[in-house]
């Protein structure tokens, strides 16, 4: 019997695996995500993505990791191939949002799953188009809380709705869990929410 463990410490990520229907057990990871010197975004998600499922691992026992099934992600925003992590002040948010504003960027996820010895790895790309968005409204969104723990310094799923015009893609893989590619990669290990016991 597969064990699903979700290397992951974010609230959204663990809301999108139960809303699919799947039971699960938490690992958080604390790994180093500072990118590479000309990392180009989709190396970086995926770099990280297995740093964490292989974190991940080492924490579990012999006994657990002999049926485990780690799932990790991670979510990236890019405008031009440069990398916007998530902002540590008002002003790196501020600066982000003004990059961001009136224009369309990409979102890239990576999902990787770690299943006896092996990893499964895919990149998932969304195309997200902003509005203008003005300095003063910058700051107000900085001041509501939300741009903090969010790569790009926005939430799409929270009061950022507002600012985007429309995306191309998986929406939830902007939030930061692809529910489709991540069900397609667990069928292939056997783990699928409809299966009966
Ligand atoms: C662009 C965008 C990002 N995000 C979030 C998704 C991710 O949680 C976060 C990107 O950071 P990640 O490093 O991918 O994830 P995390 O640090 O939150 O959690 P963990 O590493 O433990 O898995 O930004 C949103 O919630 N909404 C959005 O619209």
């Amino acid at each position: 019997m597969t064990t699903l463990y979700l290397a992951s410490a974010s609230p959204r990520r663990q809301a999108l695996l139960k809303q699919i229907g799947l039971t699960f057990s938490i690992i958080n990871t604390d790994i180093d995500e500072t990118p590479y010197n000309n990392e180009l975004p989709a190396d970086y998600v995926q770099r990280l993505a297995i740093a964490k499922a292989k974190a991940a691992f080492t924490l579990l026992s012999d006994q657990q990791q002999q049926t485990a099934c780690i799932l990790a992600a991670d979510t990236t925003v890019s405008i031009n191939n440069k990398i916007l992590g998530k902002p540590h002040s008002q002003q790196q948010a501020i600066a982000m949002l003004a990059e961001l504003s009136n224009k369309t960027h990409k979102v890239f996820t990576a999902i990787t799953l770690y299943y006896q010895n092996q990893f499964i790895n895919q990149v998932i790309t969304t195309e997200v188009t902003m509005r203008a968005i003005s300095e003063e409204e910058a700051i107000a969104y900085w001041q509501t809380g939300e741009p903090n723990d969010k790569a790009g310094g926005y939430a799409i799923q929270g009061l950022a709705a507002m600012f985007i015009e429309k995306i191309q893609g998986d929406y939830y893989s902007v939030v930061g869990l692809p529910l489709f590619a991540t069900t397609q990669l667990l069928k292939q290990v056997g783990i699928y929410p409809l299966n009966k016991e």
